[in-house]
């Protein structure tokens, strides 16, 4: 065990993460009315490479114009990769209100990535006098971001949150699916004559988990495509939040109350966790570290196991 603390992430609510295209100006006050804790207004690969500067001029204006309430304000801007990504930062930070919470840095693959980016966001902040310091969040979704994950969530203190792009992620890594997330048919083991499905995104899902929770940044689940398999989205949602995750993108608004329902922890899970505190402070009380629980053990780990949820619960409630 280290003698380091494992830092805190930002305490805010993250359950749900509700996309839409900077190109598409209409939906952003249904977007704002939402019951998603963060609002994603992309630049990146929903808006065609015709609409780029009238998607960003969009955005521009409604971080100024819509109310957008206590949700964390996101944009995604474009990849190091292409000829946008200068154009995002700077005419957000030289045009956007301060309401801007935070900007998505998509396909990192190197510290050095967000590195550049933060040297342009700390320039600009500086000469144009933003009292407000703005965070960054990423996605990882490429054969080098997932290599590079630990350092990725070390690179800057801006950092906030990491998502796992399903999308991105397949087809950088050459996966046989054209699926966004989820089950994959062909991802099997055969026993017996019957199937037994697994989960492809588990690996990179816990890498994420790991170096996020190393440097106190929040691992969030990316993108479910097809938003009509309410039970597909919730088995998946369901995954990641046993991994560890706080949340999930929701890329139609249908998918909010289920992300939502998932990342709240329930009445239920809220109670027990108490019960077990109240059990181990009995136990404590008598000197023992350990004592017995509806039947089971639980010990002094199992204190901060129960402090996960109860803290994410009341953190939730405000
Ligand atoms: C792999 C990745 O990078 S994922 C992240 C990038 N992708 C995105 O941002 C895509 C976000 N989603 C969308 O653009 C849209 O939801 C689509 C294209 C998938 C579907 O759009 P539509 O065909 O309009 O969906 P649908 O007809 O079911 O919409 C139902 C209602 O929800 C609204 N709506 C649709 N999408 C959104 C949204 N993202 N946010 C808020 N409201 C929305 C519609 O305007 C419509 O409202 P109405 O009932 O008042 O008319
Ligand atoms: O950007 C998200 C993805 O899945 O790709
Ligand atoms: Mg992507």
């Amino acid at each position: 065990m280290s003698f380091r603390i494992q830092p805190a992430p930002v305490a805010r609510p993250n359950r749900c993460q509700l996309f839409g295209p900077g190109s598409r100006p209409a939906i952003f006050e249904k977007m704002a009315a939402s019951a998603a804790d963060v609002i994603n207004l992309d630049l990146e690969d929903s808006v065609a490479p015709s609409d780029k500067d009238s998607a960003r001029a969009n955005v521009i204006k409604a971080i100024g114009d819509v109310d957008w309430g206590t949700k964390t304000l996101s944009v995604r801007i474009n990849g190091l990769d292409t000829p946008y990504w200068y154009r995002d930062v700077v005419d957000l930070m030289e045009q956007a209100p301060e309401r801007l919470d935070q900007i998505m840095i998509p396909k990192v693959g190197c510290a050095a990535d967000l590195y550049a980016v933060d040297a342009l966001v700390t320039a600009i902040e500086r000469a144009k006098g933003r009292q407000k310091v703005l965070a960054f969040e990423v996605i990882i979704e490429s054969a080098a971001g997932i290599s590079h994950v630990e350092e990725i969530a070390a690179a800057t203190p801006r950092l906030q949150a990491m998502s796992l792009g399903a999308a991105d992620f397949a087809a950088s890594m050459g996966m046989a699916t054209t699926g966004i997330g989820g089950t994959q048919e062909n991802y099997y083991m055969a026993r017996e004559g019957a199937k037994y499905w697994s989960d492809p995104w588990h690996w990179a899902q816990t890498a994420i988990v790991a170096a996020c929770r190393t440097h106190g940044v929040l691992p969030v689940d990316g993108p479910f495509g097809d938003f009509s398999d309410d039970e597909g989205f919730r088995a998946q949602a369901l995954r990641s939040a046993t991994l560890g995750m706080v949340g999930k993108w929701a890329i139609h608004p249908k998918q909010i109350t289920l992300a939502n329902e998932v990342f709240t922890p329930s009445a239920e899970a809220v109670s027990e966790a108490r019960e077990i505190l109240a059990a181990m402070d009995a136990a404590k009380a008598k000197g023992e570290g350990a004592t017995v629980y509806k039947g089971r053990l639980v010990d002094i780990a199992s204190i901060k196991q129960a402090e996960v949820i109860v803290k994410q619960s009341e953190m939730i409630a405000g």
